[in-house]
């Protein structure tokens, strides 16, 4: 028999707005019990510390290289996950007793899968004496080790929740809009293919925080207001990225920001969603096969503008677009039930990953485990 355990996935995204805190009941196979989530934003000041942990980063070649500025930053990211989790526990009046392992992301603050570096601060063995629950921390890395791009990782989740299209014979791909945006489909054949598709919402939150201070557009509605500027698309959509037939994994700096004066505000927010919009369609023609139906996951999937260039460009190909609620899901909880998930499989030593996924040899687990 399989073990059923309870797992609390936490997760702190590309777009460094909060940590998504996600419960799920799970044998780290098919069966999987949905719990509750809560998102904790980051105030100005901690985002500031975590664009500053990019840079610090940014010449290390070393993946536990922690000059001490990092390290400061890491412990506090460290502890702002265990208040996370208390606040958890005591909204939904859970004890720790019941929670029997935390999937850690931490936060991404460097990726260079073409170096075989990916770099992820968070400290798992802190993280679980503070909190007095066991850890799955360090996930990305073993799958690099075996030759695999380290990301992305939650394709092996999607694929456990997409039972109920497959059983009627379509082919459904998951695609999640976060700061960069990934993809996974399920064949029709049941076959797994995931890959990162594009730059998310990063340009859009870089763009409008320039701007106007606020820190993403909210519902869409500045770029609702603009118009697509052809030859500032042409230019991010040519990227040698969007071409070749490995697909790699990104990191948030590998598309620029657009640069002040080059669009006004409206026009560059509106350019910047086509640009997410067809990022995805562009990858999503390396997939063996066009999806029956998307399902849009992440914080790109509130943003009008952006949803509408999607489903338009979507449905052009015969696609059918339904947002995370409207096929059963939580678009915002669903990378943070991933990390759950996959802590599960990692216990088991399962794999996580998978050569249609990250591009590695063979299938791999991962995961490093610190107990209180
Ligand atoms: N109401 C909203 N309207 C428009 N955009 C929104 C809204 N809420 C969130 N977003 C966008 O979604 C982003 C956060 O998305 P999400 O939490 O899925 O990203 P992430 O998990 O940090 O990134 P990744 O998936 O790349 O790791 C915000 O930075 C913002 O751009
Ligand atoms: C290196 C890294 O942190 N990559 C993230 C990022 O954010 C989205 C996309 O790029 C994805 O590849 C990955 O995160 C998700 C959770 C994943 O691994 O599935």
């Amino acid at each position: 028999m399989n073990v059923i355990r309870t797992a609390i996935g936490l997760m702190s995204g590309t777009s460094m707005d909060g940590i998504d805190v996600a419960l799920l009941r799970t044998d780290g196979r098919g069966f999987i019990e949905r719990g509750p989530f809560l998102g904790v934003p980051y105030d100005a000041d901690f985002r500031g510390r975590l664009k500053r942990a990019l840079e610090i980063a940014r010449p290390l070649s070393d993946r536990s290289e922690r000059p001490a500025e990092l390290r400061d930053i890491e412990l506090e990211l460290t502890l702002r996950h265990a208040i996370a989790i208390t606040a958890f526990l005591e909204r939904f009046g859970l004890s720790t007793d019941a929670v029997d392992v935390l999937g850690f992301h931490g936060q991404t603050v460097l990726h260079r899968p073409d170096e075989g570096l990916t770099i992820q601060i968070g400290d798992g063995p802190e993280l679980a004496r503070r909190t007095g629950i066991s850890v799955v921390y360090d996930m990305r890395a073993n799958d690099m080790v075996h030759g695999g791009q380290g990301a992305p990782l939650v394709p092996a989740y999607h694929a456990a929740l997409a039972g109920k299209f497959q059983q009627a014979g379509q082919s459904v791909c998951f695609v999640n809009i976060g700061g960069i945006s990934n993809l996974t489909a399920i064949g029709s054949d049941g076959r797994l293919s995931a890959f990162d598709s594009g730059p998310g919402n990063t340009l859009i939150d870089q763009w409008v925080e320039m701007q106007t201070g606020r820190t993403y557009d909210p519902g869409g509605e500045i770029g609702g207001r603009g118009a697509v500027v052809a030859a500032l698309a042409e230019r991010y959509l040519e990227s040698p990225f969007f071409r070749g037939n490995v697909r790699r994994s990104l990191d948030r700096g590998d598309f620029a920001p657009l640069r002040p004066g080059e669009a006004s505000l409206e026009d560059g927010a509106r350019t910047l969603a086509h640009i997410a919009a067809a990022s995805i369609i562009k990858s999503a023609d390396f997939l063996p096969e066009t999806p029956s139906t998307y399902i849009v996951c992440g914080g790109g999937r509130l943003n009008s503008t952006l949803m509408a260039e999607f489903s338009t460009m979507a449905e052009r190909l015969g696609s059918n677009v339904l947002t995370a609620e409207e096929a059963g899901f939580d678009g915002d909880a669903m990378e943070a039930e991933a990390w759950a998930y996959l802590a599960v499989r990692s216990l088991d030593g399962l794999p996580l990953t998978f050569p249609g996924t990250t591009g590695v040899s063979a299938p791999v687990s991962g995961g490093v485990l610190a107990t209180p």
